[in-house]
């Protein structure tokens, strides 16, 4: 039986990143993917030129509809720009006994436009953190949600650790903004993982950490063990960057369909 995987995140409709970029991962990986909107974002590969956060009301309505009739086997969260959103989600997900959650805590698009308000940080560390299974900060929220610093591996392990004492099962600390190699660092409460991958040279980088993330989810909701997961997502989304799409005028999308184009003509 086919796996299924829910996106609770935004909508980007030049679809590079959020929930398109969610929903093409999950095809990729053959997982049936399902999504609940959190934001339409008015964004491409450039520019994010606004957004409007969709009301608490209709997020719980689409987790009813969803809830109510296909139960996922994992969830993938990304885009929550307010406290409101954020301590609806907590309470639904709770209330429906949610399994496998993997959440991005997405708080810039790549141009550096603010996708989450300030004031939403302290309940995303209160309310959303302690409800994810894998948390996957990049380095900047890492540094927003811990105060510290992050500039070596060894940071990078001491952030994991104490976003792992705020509640979140496993914490995948991502090095994408490193200059060196692209190392991302799990920690899950006992030991430390590095995952490796030499930096590709490429501007198309748009949805890497959505990639990533829902990539994660897809592998979880087949049942693999969290160290997998990330093995095979970081692999996923390497080579989703490396055949990315030269599209756009900025940070082109990245491909999740290059494994396919070897069989069906373009
Ligand atoms: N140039 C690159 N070459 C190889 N891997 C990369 C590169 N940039 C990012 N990655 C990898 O992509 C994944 C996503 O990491 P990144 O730090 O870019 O996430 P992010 O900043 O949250 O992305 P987004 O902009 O979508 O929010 C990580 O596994 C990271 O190591
Ligand atoms: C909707 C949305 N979610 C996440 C990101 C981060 O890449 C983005 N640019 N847009």
């Amino acid at each position: 039986m086919m796996k299924k995987a829910l996106t609770i995140a935004g909508s980007d409709c030049s679809g590079g990143a959020g929930v398109q970029a969610d929903l093409k991962t999950f095809s990729a990986h053959l997982v049936y993917g399902m999504s609940v909107i959190t934001s339409v974002v008015a964004e491409n590969t450039s520019r994010v030129i606004d957004f409007q956060n969709v009301s608490v009301d209709l997020i719980e309505k689409q987790l009813e509809a969803i809830f109510e009739d296909i139960i996922p086997d994992a969830i993938k969260i990304g885009m929550v720009e307010s406290p409101e959103i954020m301590r609806a989600i907590r309470e639904n997900l709770e209330k429906y006994q949610a399994k496998q959650v993997v959440i991005d805590p997405v708080m810039y698009a790549k141009n550096g436009c603010p996708l989450m308000r300030e004031s939403s940080i302290d309940t995303l560390i209160k309310v959303m953190i302690p409800l994810a299974d894998c948390l996957t900060p990049n380095i900047p929220e890492a540094e927003k949600i811990t105060g510290m610093k992050i500039l070596t591996l060894e940071d990078m392990e001491n952030a994991a650790r104490s976003i792992h004492a705020l509640g979140a099962k496993n914490v995948l600390v991502k090095g994408g903004h490193l200059e060196s190699a692209a190392i991302d660092i799990l920690f899950d409460g006992v030991e430390f993982t590095h995952y490796h991958s030499k930096r590709i040279q490429t501007k198309n980088t748009h949805g890497t950490g959505c990639t990533l993330s829902s990539a994660i989810a897809a592998n979880l909701a087949k049942g693999e063990p969290i160290k997998v997961a990330v093995s095979n997502a970081k692999e996923y989304v390497t080579g989703a960057i490396e055949n990315a799409l030269p599209l756009g005028n900025g940070h082109g999308p990245t491909n999740h369909f290059y494994q396919f184009e070897r069989v069906v003509k373009l």
